[in-house]
């Protein structure tokens, strides 16, 4: 059913080429979860086998039961056609099952694979916890690894797996841009007024990817008019490829377009949210970038034109008199906005705070989070946005990770908060509603198995990722 829902909001565009548009405004059903609809690349896999609902759930069961019976010729028939994540109505997945009976095969394959070992069923149990509680010894100990490796990794969150070695010395060797932008092995990414032009998902690649262009590909007129950023190069080789992401003019949009029969110029969100990581990375810094070149084209102290220089990552006023050329001169800089990001855990430690800002999917709840202001440190910051916005009372705050969200150039300080007090007091203009959830509820959510369909945010959001380590970190108090 969520699937027949998912498949009615890709919709074509109104052009003769194909494109898909999703956006949060068009969310109409309560139903449509977001975590469905971070999957709709592999449902519009199904949909195009004309696969029916029915189908579907009986495909991925054989899956599901060639992981539980050890089957490992079977579940290798599968790959390239099934999510590999995929769960039955408990929320179990492959891997799931394969702990639950100790088949070490199957659990290495699927790891190998790309499945997600942290994931949790519905009673908030990992493959891990599975294969403990059964004793299964060696199946236990490849999935305790591998959770150690998944733990480092996951200091990044996504939209942060920039590849690039940003070259900031570069910058300011303008004629030695100018001779990469020429350079046969540079690679461009285009955008115009910010949206990025994108290859959609398609046959077995189940994410968004940039179309990428050497010189040569793009008309002279493209890279003459637009802007171009020096976003980095590819190793820390200084003869390695260097990336370039170029704004095309919006007139200079059509030509674009026939530069790839695929490509399409993307709304950025949700689209980026489903790019293969390292390109979401690449996309974070050339979008934060770009929006604030956009914004900022006259000087913030004297009101000049400015001009753009050290490959996009500098704007200098032309009024040589601009008080902006002395002493500390930041406006001239790109701007970060640090925000605050909170998991709020209950003083008895058994529940945690999410709230509903009016503007998300109906039935999401997600972790409270605010702007820092001049002057405050992250702890201050947590500690008065939690108050502000649900009149609860923090203590000891801890850090978590963080996360660049690049709409235009927030970064997200995600943080565990430990309340001292459990009184709610919603601030109305800021959020519709917050409640504190018991850990089984918020295991159901996380699983999307919630029996009041409530869920929270996919895992490319860092309020996910902190939602999961504290289930995770809790598990023993079930
Ligand atoms: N991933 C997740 O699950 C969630 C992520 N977030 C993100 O966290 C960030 C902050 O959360 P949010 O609750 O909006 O923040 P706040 O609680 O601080 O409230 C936002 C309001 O504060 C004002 N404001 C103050 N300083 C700034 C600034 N530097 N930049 C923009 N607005 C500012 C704006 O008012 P006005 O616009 O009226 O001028 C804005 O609407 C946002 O980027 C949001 O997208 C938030 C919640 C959940
Ligand atoms: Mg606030
Ligand atoms: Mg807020
Ligand atoms: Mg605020
Ligand atoms: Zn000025």
């Amino acid at each position: 059913m969520i699937i027949v829902w998912a498949l009615r909001w890709i919709r074509p565009s109104s052009g003769s080429r194909a494109s898909y548009s999703l956006g949060q405004a068009q969310l109409p059903q309560p139903e449509l979860k977001f975590w469905n609809w971070c999957r709709l690349d592999w449902t519009r896999r199904y949909s195009t086998r004309k696969m029916n609902e029915t189908n579907i759930k009986q495909f991925n069961q054989k899956f599901l039961d060639a992981a539980a019976h050890g089957n490992l010729e079977d579940l290798k028939a599968f790959f390239g056609s099934v999510d590999i994540d995929v769960t039955n109505d408990r929320g179990w997945t492959a891997l799931m099952f394969a702990a639950r009976n100790g088949h070490v095969p199957i659990i290495s394959l699927l790891i190998e694979k790309g499945c997600d070992i942290q994931n949790m069923n519905a009673s908030g149990q990992t493959a891990l916890d599975i294969a403990q509680f059964w004793n299964h010894k060696e199946a236990a100990s490849i999935l305790s690894q591998h959770k150690e490796n998944v733990l480092f990794d996951q200091t990044h969150n996504y939209y942060s797996l920039n590849p690039l070695y940003r070259a900031s010395d570069l910058r300011k060797e303008e004629s030695a841009l100018q001779t990469l932008k020429k350079n046969a092995t540079s690679k461009f990414i285009l955008f115009e007024q910010q949206k990025p032009f994108l290859l959609p998902p398609e046959g077995d690649r189940r994410r968004y990817k940039f179309a990428v262009f050497s010189c040569d590909q793009l008309p002279s007129t493209l890279l003459d008019q637009g802007t171009v950023i020096f976003l980095g190069l590819e190793t820390w080789d200084p003869t390695s490829s260097a990336w370039f992401a170029l704004d095309v003019k919006k007139n200079a949009a059509e030509m674009t377009t026939q530069l790839h029969p695929n490509g399409l110029f993307v709304t950025p969100f949700p689209a980026t949210m489903q790019m293969e990581e390292t390109h979401a990375g690449i996309f974070a810094e050339a979008h934060s970038i770009l929006c604030w070149l956009e914004r900022y084209r006259f000087c913030p102290t004297c009101g000049s034109r400015q001009k753009t220089v050290e490959g996009g990552y500098k704007q200098i006023c032309i009024n040589i008199d601009c008080s902006s050329h002395k002493g500390v001169h930041n406006t001239c800089y790109p701007r970060v906005d640090p925000s605050l990001i909170m998991l709020v855990i209950s003083p008895d430690k058994k529940m945690c705070l999410l709230g509903r800002q009016k503007r998300f999917p109906p039935k999401m709840f997600s972790c409270l989070a605010g702007f820092m202001e001049p002057g405050e440190c992250i702890e201050d910051t947590c500690r008065r946005e939690v108050e502000e916005e649900s009149g609860v009372k923090v203590g000891k705050v801890d850090y978590h990770s963080s996360q660049p969200w690049p709409f235009p150039a927030t970064l997200m300080l995600g943080c565990v908060a430990y309340a001292r007090t459990e009184t709610i007091k919603v601030d109305k203009e800021e959020l519709e509603e917050a409640r504190w959830f018991p850990r089984a509820d918020v295991a159901q959510m996380m699983a999307g198995k919630h029996p009041d369909g409530l869920f929270v945010p996919p895992k490319q959001a860092i309020a996910h990722q902190l939602i999961k380590s504290w289930l995770a970190s809790s598990s023993s108090h079930l």
